[in-house]
């Protein structure tokens, strides 16, 4: 029989934090090796189980990845984009893999990931789940058959304490959609419109942006012509979509050389 994969989740009282500890003692073949926070918390010490609410799983909290270091094989980040980028470093200098979930990266924080990633695995992906990953599938076919002739407009919504905007989500489904135009979406992205905007210009791709109460993650791109739209809609309803994603992104990993890896190569959809 195969040997359980070892992981350690960072970020480890988080809203993804707790959530990957609870998707950890469910997946057979994961072994949860350790929970790391950052220094000078409180919870340090805590059981990870006792932390997410899953019972005792016998993994102290600690604070600091060094300690942890002899009980993993793949870090699990879900924190933020200055941590990732911290962690991710100190996986290519201790030959651990990692897998970034965390959103909100500037240009060259990602050229940073990408250098890191010719010495360690990672999977880099900013939604983990089965349906968003199939739905950037459905948009290229979409984009290719409606996108020259349509208006393409990006809605997503999330909880109030969601920190950057538009969600990382959002980019990749208008990067998708973009790169199948022949489009650069760093020229085409409108986000956002406010007063004498004057006429839509067929080539631009919009973004809008809700902030509401405890959405987990709502997402829909509108292709509309006169007459007619399509309009491709996804919603998450609980965090484990995005945990379980993690989970087997790192049980795919752990397998895997040095590179830069996305959820569709996890999910064997390219
Ligand atoms: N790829 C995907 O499928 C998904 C991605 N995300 C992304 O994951 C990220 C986290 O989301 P969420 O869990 O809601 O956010 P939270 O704010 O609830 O959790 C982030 C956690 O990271 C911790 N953290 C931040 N910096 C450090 C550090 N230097 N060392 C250790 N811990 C640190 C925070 O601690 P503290 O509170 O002390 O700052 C907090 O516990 C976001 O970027 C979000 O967009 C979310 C869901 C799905
Ligand atoms: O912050 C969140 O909660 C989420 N963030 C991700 C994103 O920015 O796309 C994924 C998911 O929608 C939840």
């Amino acid at each position: 029989m195969t040997a359980k994969v070892r992981v350690a989740v960072v970020g480890a009282s988080g809203r993804m934090g707790r959530t990957l500890i609870e998707a950890a003692k469910q997946h057979e073949m994961i072994y949860l090796g350790a929970a790391v926070e950052r220094k000078g918390s409180t919870l340090i010490g805590v059981d990870a189980g006792e932390l997410a609410g899953v019972g005792t799983m016998n993994v102290a909290i600690t604070d600091s990845l060094d300690i942890a270091s002899e009980h993993f094989d793949v870090l699990i980040d879900f924190t933020s984009p200055e941590s990732s980028l911290v962690h991710l470093e100190w996986c290519s200098k201790n030959n651990k893999a990692i897998v970034i979930g965390t959103t909100g990266f500037n240009h060259a924080q990602k050229e940073m990931i990408n250098a890191f990633a010719e010495q360690t695995p990672v999977v880099f992906a900013p939604n983990m789940s089965v349906g968003v990953n199939l739905t950037l599938k459905l948009l290229e076919l979409t984009a290719k058959v409606m996108g020259d002739y349509t208006d393409i407009e990006i809605t997503e919504g999330h909880h109030r304490f969601k920190k950057d905007a538009p969600s990382g989500t959002a980019l990749k489904m208008g990067e998708v959609i973009a790169d199948t135009l022949g489009r650069d979406l760093e020229e085409c992205a409108v986000y956002g419109r406010e007063g004498m905007t004057g006429e839509r210009d067929r080539n631009t791709i919009g973004f809008s942006t809700i902030r509401a109460g405890d959405i987990v993650g709502d997402h829909t791109v509108m292709f509309a012509d006169i007459g007619e739209r399509v309009e491709i809609t996804h919603k998450a309803t609980s965090r484990m979509t995005f945990a379980n994603g993690a989970m087997r992104a790192a049980y795919w990993l752990s397998d895997q050389d040095s590179g830069l890896y996305d959820m569709q190569q996890v999910l064997g959809l390219n």
